[in-house]
């Protein structure tokens, strides 16, 4: 599958200060991913090189396959974006905002603009005037526009900001079945890490400039995975558990740390491997799944090192 978007060891320098620094990454069709850094970080800036708002000092983005330095009218063709606030006719109704941009575009039927305020959730109220809307009413538009000319490649830059849980879980959804349905690529960025969980199927943590990460969300869930469990069977008995473990599960991997043992395990057998060790007589002081979360992974990557 070819990638919809490759950055490749892309600078920006601005007055000197090297703003983004060799940043690589591609996204796929279908996929959501999130750019996720603190403030400052360099994520707005990236956004609008890859959209050709602000020039590349160094490298390239490829946009299907498309230079949007080179061949930017290609390249641009494939890219539906909102990186400033929507620009919206509070006075005209959602229906007629798009028809508006539509007209801008080229063609593009009214059959296009009804599935989209229907993908956005915003059908019912299409006669309505934008003035009427929410925040996320006027998001979700912003977002039908961003589309009405099918692009391959929808950016948007923090998408969320300045809605409440209920607007977050709404975007949320119709952005995954945007990519689900229509085989769109997605581009999120937020400082966020919560929202970045649950809505991207990767995201590239950056900070200063620099890519730190990427994370890929897919293969730490479904089915069949083995997962870190810590059990405490208390100090003195963690040798005597390992050894009872092994009897029954030859195959499991188990460390043994700090007089605790943390066994690999898949979730759907955890029940029937705690029950044993009980009925073998061990009590269970304690016994969860030892994974790091989001929160702990992203402090541990942008945490900077000691240059002392
Ligand atoms: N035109 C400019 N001139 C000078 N410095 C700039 C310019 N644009 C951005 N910067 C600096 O570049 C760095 C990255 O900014 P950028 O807006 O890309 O970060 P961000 O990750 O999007 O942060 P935020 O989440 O706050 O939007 C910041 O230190 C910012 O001050």
């Amino acid at each position: 599958m070819s990638s919809i978007l490759e950055v490749n060891d892309v600078h920006k320098r601005i007055r000197g200060k090297e703003i983004v620094q060799g940043l690589q990454f591609s996204v796929e069709p279908g996929e959501v991913f999130g750019f996720l850094g603190p403030n400052g970080a360099g994520k707005t800036t990236t956004i609008r090189m890859m959209v050709g708002l602000s020039p590349i000092t160094s490298g390239d983005i490829l946009i299907d396959g498309h230079s949007i330095q080179k061949s930017y009218a290609k390249a641009i063709k494939q890219v539906g974006a909102i990186v400033e606030n929507p620009e919206m006719y509070n006075h005209l109704s959602a229906e007629k905002n798009l028809i508006h941009f539509a007209r801008m575009n080229g063609k593009v039927s009214h059959g296009r603009i009804d599935e989209l305020l229907d993908l956005v959730k915003l059908g019912h109220v299409k006669k309505k005037k934008v003035r009427t809307f929410s925040l996320g009413m006027k998001q979700r538009l912003g977002i039908a526009q961003a589309l009405l000319h099918r692009p391959k490649l929808l950016i948007l830059d923090e998408p969320t900001n300045g809605l409440d849980p209920e607007g977050i879980r709404m975007v949320r959804a119709y952005l995954r079945r945007l990519a689900e349905e229509e085989g769109l690529a997605v581009i999120v960025s937020s400082h966020l890490l919560s929202e970045m969980e649950l809505m991207c199927d990767r995201f590239a943590i950056i900070q200063d400039g620099q890519l730190i990460n990427i994370e890929d969300q897919r293969f730490s869930q479904g089915e069949g995975r083995l997962l870190p469990y810590r059990v405490d069977v208390g100090p003195e008995r963690t040798e005597a558990a390992v050894q009872i473990i092994k009897e029954a599960y030859p195959d499991l991997k188990i460390e043994e740390a700090d007089q605790r043992l943390t066994v690999y395990i898949e979730k759907e057998k955890v029940p029937a491997l705690l029950r044993y060790l009980m009925e073998t007589g061990f009590d269970l002081y304690e016994a969860k799944e030892d994974r790091q979360t989001l929160e702990d992974r992203f402090l541990q990557a942008t945490s900077k090192e000691d240059s002392s």
